[in-house]
């Protein structure tokens, strides 16, 4: 045994997520992170190309088409790919609060077959902070906002320095990362976190 909790309820004590003064406004696309993030990245051409928006408080909005290239069963989109979509659109709830996490956990449940063509219409919420842990509930709806749930999931971030990257990263993205000027923008806008 580690020792870890590694529980998606947050415990008695955590507090609320604070959306941070300068996040984007309610209705604003928030921007890729990374132009070759499979989730959100322009530059992956069977990327998800997910295009995230933010929403009140610390939640935000995201549409989904699935295409060919997303395929697990013949004309169904594949379950890693879905549970892909959970985890960007999740992600992107850090650039309200301005802090930076990798996913620790995420619980997924698949309720309904996700058709190539369909859009899959994701929102998510983070609902608690405990220290660096940030507990995070995702849903897609097939076709819109009232569409039926099709996937869900529960997820547990948690905060980590740039250092993080920089240290576990393969020199070549990283460097080239670093050496552009976008690029070391959006980790500036972390790093003056209050
Ligand atoms: C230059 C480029 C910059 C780009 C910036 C933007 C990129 C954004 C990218 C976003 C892309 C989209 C998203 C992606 O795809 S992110 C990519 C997928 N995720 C990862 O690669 C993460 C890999 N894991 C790790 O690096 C480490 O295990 C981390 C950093 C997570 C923890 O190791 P660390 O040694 O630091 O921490 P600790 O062990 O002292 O634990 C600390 C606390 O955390 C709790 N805990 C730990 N693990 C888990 C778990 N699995 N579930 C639940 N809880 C967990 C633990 O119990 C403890 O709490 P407590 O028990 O004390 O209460």
């Amino acid at each position: 045994m580690s020792g870890r909790t590694t529980a998606l309820t947050p415990p008695a004590d955590a507090g609320p997520p604070v959306r941070h003064p300068e996040a984007p406004a309610p209705g604003e696309v928030i921007g890729a992170h990374y132009e070759n993030c499979f989730g959100c990245g322009a530059g992956v051409p069977h990327g998800l190309h997910l295009e995230v928006r933010a929403g009140e408080g610390v939640a935000v909005t995201a549409e989904f088409r699935v295409k060919e290239a997303h395929q697990g069963a013949p004309g169904l989109a594949h379950g890693g790919v879905l549970a892909t979509a959970l985890d960007e659109t999740l992600g992107s709830l850090n650039w309200l609060t301005r802090v930076i996490a990798v996913t620790g956990r995420l619980e997924t449940d698949f309720l309904l077959p996700v058709p190539v063509d369909s859009v899959l219409y994701l929102e998510a919420e983070a609902v608690a902070v405990h220290h660096r842990k940030i507990y995070c509930t995702a849903t897609g709806r097939l076709g819109g906002p009232e569409g039926p749930v099709a996937v869900r999931a529960d997820a547990v971030f948690i905060e980590v320095k740039v250092e993080h990257f920089i240290n576990h990263g393969r020199p070549a993205e990283i460097n080239a990362a670093l050496a552009d000027p976008d690029q070391v923008k959006v980790v500036r806008a972390f790093e003056v976190n209050p």
